[in-house]
């Protein structure tokens, strides 16, 4: 059981501003993947239970829509200074139920407060329009209004900074939330809940289920007062959420899976690369959307990035999160664990060599060591399937043509990154990538100021940035007659 944390720890659901449990008093055991050992408990909730969830929001959303948007803001700004009151506790929580290192926690809880505060900032200036008329005796206006009650259903591998950049545009904007964290790693969604309603947000404008994800998702796509769905997680469910979704033409919003590729040519700066290359894989483990999945070297500085990244590779200490030192966590469960093995024996068998690591960790359970392969081919299931974990096959290429051409030949488009010193080059290759993110001499991108989402299979719209909002608004125009101008 969790001490420092237990204040925000919730062993219940919020619905309508009560803390409950499922109807049936089923709950679902909440593990930590560092030991196997149970946390706690959480409610598996159902239809039922979502649909009241839905009616307090939309209840709550008849009184939140009417707020200005400073107050919108100012409440914000308070929930932003609660969770970094909290940071350390909160990090530990998020650690303890998703095995990430606790230094991946803080930063993660972090940037969770960022997405808070950057939106009560963007809320501010959901700007219309007063345009031109036509007619010299009416008026034209256009307004930016909140689209009414929206469902968020977050993922296990971030569940802060997921349900951050969901719900922060969502409340600044004057919508209310229904939310749904993974059953993995239910206690960061529900620790929300308390923050949310200890610095005053009304009643019914933020609730929390957990439980069957099926059914829970059902009613949330069914229900005609869900006006917005936004959803993080892997594109097989995304595109299930967007089909039920049309039932009721809900707007969606959807952050899905990645096959990030990683690009490293003969005149990038090699050690700044490997430098890149350690953070764009191995961030959570490998288990983060935009990870790179596949490392693509040119042939003139192959074996030397091979051996660079290999012995920086070794460097990294897998061990529980909450140990001192700990850079690589455990994988989130076994079922993790066997599909890295998986993929590293298909490797091998289509001829790839394990340079560093191969096999799971000495610790036993869902550590795995971070693995290097080389000799890596498009024959390979790395090529088209998300590895999230750590494991990096590095391919060979000869041409910029061919770089480009292997990078984009995936139905994923999410993020992808690469290494060079020439400028022209860097324009070519940026402009022929098919990714919604692109990181050019860096690996790790991601920050609240930015867009960040995908195309092709990888997702629709936008989190994050200016743009982020903007799937929480429905624009309006106004005629106005009868002025007796
Ligand atoms: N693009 C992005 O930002 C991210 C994408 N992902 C992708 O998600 C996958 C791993 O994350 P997971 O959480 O395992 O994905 P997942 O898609 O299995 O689950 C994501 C969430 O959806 C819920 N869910 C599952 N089935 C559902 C259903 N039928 N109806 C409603 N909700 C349902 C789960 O309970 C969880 O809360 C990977 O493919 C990864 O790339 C994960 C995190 C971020
Ligand atoms: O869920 C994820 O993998 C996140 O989107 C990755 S990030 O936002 O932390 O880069």
């Amino acid at each position: 059981m969790l001490q420092k944390t237990s204040h925000y720890m919730r062993q219940a659901n919020l619905i309508g501003g009560k803390w409950v449990q499922a109807d049936s008093g089923v709950t679902i055991d909440v593990i930590n993947p560092a030991n196997g050992q149970k946390l706690g408990t959480v409610p598996k909730s159902g239809a039922a239970e979502t649909r009241r969830a839905i009616e307090a929001a939309d209840e709550a959303f008849q009184g939140w829509r009417k707020t200005s948007a400073l107050e919108r803001s100012k409440l914000l700004r308070k929930l932003h200074d609660a969770i970094m009151d909290n940071q350390d506790s909160l990090a530990e929580l998020l650690t303890m139920e998703q095995g990430k290192a606790l230094f991946e926690a803080k930063g993660e809880v972090a940037i969770s407060a960022a997405y808070i505060l950057w939106f009560a900032e963007e809320g501010r200036r959901t700007y219309g329009d007063v345009v031109p008329s036509p007619w010299a005796d009416r008026r034209i206006i256009v307004t930016k209004q909140p689209v009414g009650v929206i469902a968020a259903i977050t993922p296990w591998n971030f569940p802060s900074s997921m349900l951050a950049r969901k719900i922060g545009p969502a409340l600044a904007a004057g919508c209310t939330a229904v939310v749904k964290p993974a059953s993995q790693t239910p206690y960061s969604g529900l620790a929300w809940g308390a923050l949310c309603e200890e610095v005053g947000f009304p009643e019914g404008v933020v609730n929390i289920v957990t439980g069957s994800a099926g059914e829970i998702g059902d009613e949330i796509c069914a229900n005609p007062l869900v006006r917005k769905l936004t959803f993080t997680g892997s594109t097989e469910i995304g595109k299930i959420l967007i089909q039920k979704c049309a039932s009721t033409v809900k707007k969606v919003s959807m952050e899905l899976g990645g096959n990030a590729p990683f690009l490293v040519f003969d005149d990038a700066d090699i050690d700044r690369a490997v430098e890149g290359a350690i953070i764009a894989k191995y961030r959570n483990s490998g288990q983060t959307c935009v990870c790179t999945n596949r490392f693509f070297v040119q042939a003139g500085v192959y074996d030397t990035f091979v051996e660079k990244f290999a012995a920086a590779t070794a460097k990294l200490k897998v061990g529980p999160g909450l140990e001192e030192g700990t850079t690589q966590g455990p994988l989130i469960d076994d079922k993790a664990v066997a599909k890295v093995e998986e993929f590293i024996d298909d490797a091998k068998s289509h001829g790839g060599k394990v340079v560093s690591g191969g096999k799971r960790h000495a610790l036993g359970g869902s550590f795995f060591e971070p693995t290097v392969i080389s000799g890596a081919t498009p024959k390979m299931r790395f090529m088209k399937e998300e590895i999230f974990g750590p494991v990096a096959p590095v391919f060979k290429f000869d041409t910029e043509e061919e770089a480009v051409r292997l990078a984009n030949d995936t139905e994923f488009g999410l993020a992808c990154y690469f290494y060079t010193g020439d400028l022209g080059r860097a324009f070519r290759v940026m402009e022929g990538l098919k990714y919604g993110m692109v990181g050019v001499n860096e690996g790790l991108i991601t920050t609240v100021e930015a867009p960040f989402g995908g195309v092709k299979e990888s997702g629709l719209g936008k989190e994050g940035g200016h743009q982020g909002i903007e799937d929480y608004l429905d624009t309006k125009y106004v005629c106005i007659g009868g002025l007796g101008l």
